[in-house]
């Protein structure tokens, strides 16, 4: 007790996070819902432990996953305590096993001035290595090696230690051999690399290990359910038998299960660590009760999970405002407008948020907020038109109305590979130089003699005519596909859908753009339907919102980001957008439990997220793959009692606004609880989303209700006691509401 007098540290928090920020030096694993402490709970205790003399800066190993949690991290303590915190190991898994490695490059078997391999180097590097070896891309695409490698890494393989189940395989694998030889040689090193590196010097040296081992006392680690295999060997590597290796974590937030990470590791920490039970904290300080209820009801579908609740005591709050456009353009200008709205009430821009599930929805976002001259930030990623598969697209486009544009033609001249490699482009620059002319000049002068040459010519010559000819979205799509370059990205594995998915997004740009709306005006007599004249207008728009309007460092910004970017971080007002089925969840998600379950875990990311204010918004018509079409509202949305929900309407034609003055149920919506608009909200005293007690099955929450003759049916999900439904007639003296 003296110390928590002594302290100015504890004071505030909660029994629970004070039994977590004290614990003794042994293991623990907090195991809690978003908003309830978590972050905080950490930084607390590194503060603590220094503070009390139990742990120095030198004995604290401390591992967080992104680089802005990493610096908020160091803020917070360095506010807290007049402490180095640039001595401490705190960093991310990549930070912190670079500094290892820095420190022990001789023992790793590296030159002194190793470099470090970012994504598109490895690529370079790949790229370059199969051409020495003869391979080319129809046989192994350079990305998918790229993913494979990377993929082995992260599960800590080497190419020795793999076997192949078919001849494709075993090149692979000998390709993967090779990769790991050539950067040794180049004293180069790859992201994955890092990691697995880091961890084989600490098992094999003995002398190394144990130095580590005796050195930290303290191991504590945040976001605890997205490690993986590598990831948290490692720690344990480093923990050793001695340390107090500190884990906190949520398993509802896992959402990186497509990179390797295992919540199954959570299950693994309690038994390995001997730890009995893990701490729960269950005030939620971040939101509202509405947005909590909404978030807890969503998570409640989901049968794999730990089991956990959170309460608040900020009160209800507003309602979660639901809004569905009739498309998503309406759907952008409806959250700028509201984005304006809030700013003029008070609410800086920065502490706002702009969610979506996948990047490629961030363009017509960006265009309304580009017009309405908001400051905006995306974060974690690139403006659309920075995007590289936009650029490319986009040089092509710019090619054909103006072949001497070398810039462009540099840009795409081998992209797709057409095999004019290096020694070709040297010449053509040779060329260009020596005769003062462009770069296609020389190239079309060369063409005679270079039948690949030739081949690109005659690409872009097309491309010349068919700007003159047909209407923008076309050569649009002429730059797209007769250029191979989404056939290029198509063949290639990994992360590609997402540059699919924007190419497809350009094209939907390109068939929604109104030259005349754009606002440009040229000298020269360009008449509007000249599809010359949209070609133009839309690459000017194209580089104005690419640039132009980016907000400076420390500017006041709106925030952009998909969901896995928003992890671990909070905002006064949210606005999750794009919530229908086929977006979120994705389609890809649906066909299996484990991928809608991933899904719905990213749905309550993204709701707690929220701190006052939280909007819901979805568009009844949406362009994708250049088309129109008609989505059903999420069923995420479904999950979310209706009585902490607001439906707006902005459009008088809207869905909902029809519905209601026609009583008429869409086929589309059927399922949908939009349609239900008169559904009651009271089932004999017990609400939807209610966290409830039950003498038998203990704590759950209620999930479903109908109303019956006497009384109420309620289904309730008791976590570990399954979901059981139950009769309010024969229940309701075995029943407690909790909040
Ligand atoms: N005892 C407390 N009193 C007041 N505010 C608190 C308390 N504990 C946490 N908070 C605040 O609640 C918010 C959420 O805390 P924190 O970010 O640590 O939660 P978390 O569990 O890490 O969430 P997530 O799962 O989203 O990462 C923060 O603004 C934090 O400062
Ligand atoms: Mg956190």
């Amino acid at each position: 007790m003296e110390i928590l007098s002594s302290s100015g540290l504890l004071t505030g928090l909660n029994s629970e996070q004070l039994t977590a920020v004290t614990w003794p030096a042994q293991p623990a694993l907090v195991l809690a819902g978003a908003g309830s402490g978590k972050t905080r709970v950490l930084t607390t205790r590194i503060a603590w432990l220094l503070q009390t003399g139990q742990a120095s800066v030198h004995s604290i190993l401390a591992v967080t996953f992104t680089n802005k949690a990493a610096k908020e991290m160091q803020l917070r303590l360095s506010a807290l305590l007049p402490v180095s915190v640039r001595a401490m190991w705190l960093g991310t898994f990549h930070g912190l096993c670079h500094r290892f490695l820095r420190l022990h490059y001789q023992e790793a078997g590296l030159p002194k001035t190793f470099q470090i391999l970012d994504m598109g180097d490895q690529l370079s590097v790949i790229k370059r290595m199969l051409k020495q070896l003869n391979i080319s891309d129809e046989i192994i695409a350079p990305r998918s090696l790229q993913g494979f490698i990377n993929a082995q890494k992260e599960n800590g393989l080497r190419a020795s230690q793999l076997s192949a189940r078919d001849p494709h395989e075993r090149q692979m694998i000998e390709c993967y051999a090779a990769y790991d030889s050539l950067c040794q040689n180049e004293g180069v090193v790859d992201f994955a690399e890092l990691m697995l590196r880091s961890y084989q010097i600490l098992q094999n040296n003995d002398v190394l290990r144990s130095h580590y081992q005796n050195r930290f006392n303290h191991v504590l680690i945040d976001e605890f359910q997205d490690t993986n295999k590598l990831q948290y060997a490692w720690l344990k590597l480093l923990a050793g038998k001695q340390a107090a290796f500190f884990a906190v974590g949520d398993d509802d937030q896992s959402i990186y299960r497509f990179r390797g990470a295992e919540v199954a590791n959570m299950t693994r920490f309690l038994h390995e660590f001997n730890v009995s039970e893990p701490i729960r904290l269950e005030q939620n300080y971040r939101s509202v009760g509405n947005i909590l209820t909404a978030a807890n009801a969503v998570i409640a579908h989901n049968a794999s999970r730990l089991g956990k609740n959170l309460r608040t005591e900020a009160g209800t709050g507003e309602k979660i405002r639901v809004l569905q456009a009739i498309n998503d353009i309406e759907e952008a200008q409806f959250v700028v407008d509201e984005v304006k709205a809030l700013h003029r009430e008070g609410l800086d821009y920065i502490q706002m948020a702009i969610l979506y599930r996948s990047n490629a929805q961030s363009r017509v976002l960006e265009q309304a907020l580009f017009r309405a001259g908001i400051p905006y930030k995306i974060y974690g990623g690139l403006r659309f038109y920075e995007r590289q598969e936009i650029k490319n697209a986009l040089a092509y486009l710019r090619l054909a109305v103006n072949p001497d544009d070398d810039n462009a033609l540099l840009r795409i001249i081998n992209v797709p590979t057409r095999g004019i490699g290096a020694r070709s482009i040297e010449n053509i620059q040779a060329a260009a130089n020596e005769a003062n002319t462009s770069l296609w000049q020389a190239a079309t002068n060369l063409a005679a003699k270079n039948s690949k040459i030739a081949a690109f010519v005659r690409l872009i010559e097309n491309l010349q005519l068919q700007a003159t000819q047909i209407s923008l979205p076309e050569i649009m799509a002429a730059a797209i596909y007769d250029s191979g370059l989404m056939e290029y990205y198509r063949t290639q594995k990994g992360e590609q859908q997402e540059r699919i998915n924007n190419l497809e997004e350009l094209l939907n740009a390109a068939v929604a753009f109104k030259p005349q709306e754009s606002g440009f005006e040229f000298d020269s007599d360009y008449d509007p339907n000249d599809p010359l004249f949209a070609v133009l207008s839309f690459l000017s728009t194209a580089s104005l919102e690419a640039g132009e309007h980016q907000a400076g460092q420390g500017e006041d910004a709106l925030q952009l980001m998909t969901v896995h970017a928003a992890k671990g971080l909070e905002f006064d007002g949210v606005f999750l957008t794009g919530l229908e089925e086929g977006l979120f969840p994705s389609e890809y998600s649906m066909a299996e439990r484990d991928g809608l379950e991933e899904e719905r875990r990213l749905m309550y990311v993204a709701i707690t997220r929220a701190r006052k204010r939280l909007y819901l918004t979805m568009a009844e018509q949406r362009l994708l793959h250049g088309q129109t079409h008609f989505a059903l509202p999420s069923r995420f949305v479904d999950e979310i009692p209706e009585a902490v929900l607001q439906y707006l309407s902005a459009h008088k034609n809207s869905l909902i606004a029809r519905q209601q003055s026609t009583q008429r149920t869409n086929p589309f919506h059927s399922r949908s609880k939009l349609a239900e608009t008169q559904a009651s909200q009271d089932f004999d005293g017990f609400q939807l989303g209610q966290n409830v007690h039950h003498e038998r099955f203990g704590t759950g929450v209620i999930i479903d209700a109908t109303h019956k003759a006497e009384g109420a049916r309620l289904t309730i999900n008791f976590g570990k006691q399954g979901i059981k439904e139950l009769d309010t007639v024969f229940a309701k003296d075995k029943l407690t509401i909790i909040s």
